[in-house]
């Protein structure tokens, strides 16, 4: 179990990015721009799709730590803050009513 989380990596790729840093592979991606972060995002996606047609656990554990990666990558060149995805989700979990359901489960 981490406590580490995707609001953490988050402000770790928005502080890289804006470094500028030589030896800062995020910063090096964040210029680039939105054409090579989204492809490099589809890369990963199909090495994901591989690592689970393919039943390989530790490799579906990496290849999907690079997705969520190069994911946070695209939303910070988008300029969009996880926030806006979290509400989304919770909107639609809202919706569904399954968030009182599961909490009342576990009361
Ligand atoms: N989680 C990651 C992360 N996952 C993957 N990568 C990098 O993504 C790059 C591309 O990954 P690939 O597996 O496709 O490697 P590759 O095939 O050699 O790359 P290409 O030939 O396609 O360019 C590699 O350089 C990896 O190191 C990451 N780079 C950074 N982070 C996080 O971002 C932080 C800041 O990193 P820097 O910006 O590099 O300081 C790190 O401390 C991590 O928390």
């Amino acid at each position: 179990m981490s406590d580490f989380t995707l609001a953490d990596l988050e402000t770790i790729v928005a502080t890289r990015a804006r470094s500028g840093a030589s030896d800062s592979w995020t910063a090096k991606l964040y210029q680039a721009g939105m054409e090579r972060a989204a492809k490099k995002f589809g890369e990963e996606a199909m090495e994901t799709v591989i690592a689970a047609v393919g039943s390989d656990k530790a490799a579906l554990v990496s290849e999907s730590a690079d997705l969520l990666y190069h994911w946070l990558v695209v939303l910070a060149v988008a300029d969009i803050p996880l926030s806006d995805v979290m509400a989304e989700l919770e909107r639609r979990t809202a919706q569904s009513g399954l968030a009182e359901k599961a909490a009342r489960s576990v009361a």
